[in-house]
């Protein structure tokens, strides 16, 4: 597929005020960079904070609890099958220790920066730092956003949020991107809220969160359209590639038409 630039104006919901930023073909997040000038009027909110690439298209995350095979061949073969973005997340009663965890995420990081797609880390701020990662994902019972996006300035933050009103906090104190779940029900992580649906992304856009949004939570090739027609800008994935026999078919089927090509008209109202 080929990609095109565009320059200032509105793209699907949002107001871009700077040139050479969104992929306007597709509007798959290739060209997301965070010289995004997210703006609400309503809410008095405006982002602009460097030029970082959050790619949320098809965002894949996994530790090694998560894998039916080795997790470097599930990434390596996740990529090439379409994944744009990674995060790490080694977590539960399998977690690997510190330094195994820390060997591990440093050959994913390899892989990323093999393949260009940024590595995110989940939740713990001294790997984030050590690896020097492209970014770092936390929810509402992590370190506060405040605190973790003044440690890292630059950094690709990404927050989980529930409801409008979590939205709301996050995209008012920097969050670049929000994770947004449980979609659907998800035997992959025992604490979940619960289910609230694609419903959940068309209230915030409504509300007029604007910031990029993933959609977490049992997403699979069946659901994955209505999350992105409710206003998602991707969908983040653990099981339905990681589970998967063939990890690079399970990406790839992802990176449909209909799972990539939305445009204003095709969202839930
Ligand atoms: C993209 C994305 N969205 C949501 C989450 C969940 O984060 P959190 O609520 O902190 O739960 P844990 O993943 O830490 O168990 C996520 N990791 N990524
Ligand atoms: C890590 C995570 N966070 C969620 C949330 O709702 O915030 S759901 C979830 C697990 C997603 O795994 P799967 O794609 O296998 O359902
Ligand atoms: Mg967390």
């Amino acid at each position: 597929m080929s990609h095109s630039r565009t320059s200032k104006g509105t793209i699907g919901s949002r107001i871009c005020r700077n040139s050479d930023t969104i992929c306007i073909c597709c509007d798959c997040g290739f060209f997301a960079t965070r010289k995004w000038s997210w703006t609400d009027e309503s809410l008095g909110f405006s982002s602009e904070r460097g030029d970082k690439v959050i790619p949320l298209s098809l965002y894949l995350i996994l530790g090694s609890q998560n894998c039916k095979y080795a997790p470097e061949f599930v990434l390596q073969e996740a990529i090439r099958g379409g994944v744009t973005m990674f995060q790490f997340r080694e977590k539960g009663e399998s977690a690997l220790p510190y330094r195994e965890k820390r060997d591990l995420a440093k050959r994913l990081q390899q892989i990323c920066q093999n393949n260009d797609i940024p590595f995110i880390v989940n939740d713990d701020i001294e790997l984030t730092r050590e690896l020097n990662a492209d970014g770092i994902h936390i929810g509402q019972d992590d370190r506060p956003l405040k605190d973790v996006r003044a440690w890292f300035p630059d950094k690709i933050v990404g927050v989980s949020a529930h409801d409008v009103g979590e939205a709301s906090k996050a995209m008012r104190e920097g969050a670049d991107y929000l994770g947004v779940g449980p979609m659907y029900h998800t035997d992959t992580k025992p604490d979940i809220e619960l289910v609230k649906g694609p419903a959940v992304i068309q209230a915030m856009r409504k509300s007029g969160i604007q910031i990029p949004i993933v959609g977490i939570g049992g997403i699979t090739h069946a659901n994955a359209e209505a999350v992105l027609r409710a206003g998602a800008d991707g969908i983040a994935v653990i099981s339905a590639i990681t589970k998967d026999q063939d990890p690079y078919q399970a990406a790839q089927m992802f990176c449909t038409d209909k799972t990539k090509r939305l445009d204003n008209k095709q969202l839930l109202r």
